[in-house]
């Protein structure tokens, strides 16, 4: 199979100078399986980028939280793609929940955003997942699937797409999804990818989850076939986000 262990660390909207670099020790002092057995990157707000990646050990990498969807310019308080790339920032989040809600990104905005950070030369972990309504009105798998053919559309190669199954009634409520729920969505989104995209890509993508996980509960969730890795929010600001990934290894059994 070969899809290496992912453990991403969402830091969203928190932390000031001093919380983000005492993060950076704590990380900088763990010891971790090798990165040949899993990668992390974490994703600290856009102005503590520069600093994070400065401090921080080489094994581990950062990931801005979002881009703009064009080119830069005339665009009063977006971020570029190209200005990741000028400071040397390998990943972005994108499509994050928090953002289609609350900011009103749609399917067809995020899908362009993934094809044009993709074409700077980043590295895209693209969110999606279903609300606790549409979850209850059986839904789930229809939401995921317009979210990823909306980037699936705009994308030819899925070398560097990471894909986060994030159920929205599962981030930041302490409700995580069960372990054959994840899967569950995960081997059907890999199904999907497989009629829609390739056989090649669904066996190679890496489709983490995302949404409540911490210390304890990751190594159920990291035993499933389907499940990738980890994109972790609220953990990944305490020091059990090193237990996280070292849930990595559960796949080496
Ligand atoms: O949104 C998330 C990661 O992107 C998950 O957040 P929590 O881990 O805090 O639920």
């Amino acid at each position: 199979m070969g899809r290496k262990f992912f453990v991403g660390g969402n830091w969203k909207c928190n932390g000031t100078t001093e919380e983000v670099k005492k993060i950076v020790t704590t990380l900088n002092e763990a010891q971790v399986p090798g990165e040949d057995i899993v990668e992390v990157v974490v994703s600290p707000p856009f102005v503590f980028l520069p600093v994070v990646k400065s401090l921080l050990r080489s094994d581990f990498h950062v990931a801005a939280q979002n881009c703009w969807v064009r080119k830069g310019g005339a665009f009063t308080g977006e971020v570029s793609a190209e200005m990741l790339v000028n400071l040397g920032i390998p990943w972005v989040i994108l499509g994050h929940s928090e953002r289609r809600q609350l900011l009103n990104e749609s399917n067809e905005f995020v899908g362009d955003k993934v094809a044009y950070a993709l074409a700077q030369g980043l590295k895209v972990i693209a969110c999606i997942g279903e609300t606790l309504e549409q979850r209850e009105a059986g839904s789930t798998m229809a939401v995921v699937a317009e979210q990823t053919k909306a980037i699936a559309a705009k994308i030819s190669n899925w070398d560097n797409v990471v894909l986060a199954y994030e159920p929205v009634w599962a981030i930041g409520t302490g409700k995580v999804a069960t372990p054959a729920q994840a899967q569950e969505v995960h081997a059907e989104l890999r199904k999907w990818i497989e009629s829609n995209v390739s056989a090649e890509v669904a066996s190679s993508v890496r489709i983490i989850y995302g949404g409540s996980v911490n210390g304890g509960n990751c190594n159920e969730l990291a035993a499933k076939g389907d499940v990738d890795g980890f994109l972790v929010g609220g953990a990944s600001l305490k020091p059990e986000f090193i237990d996280i990934i070292k849930s990595a290894t559960v796949k080496k059994n």
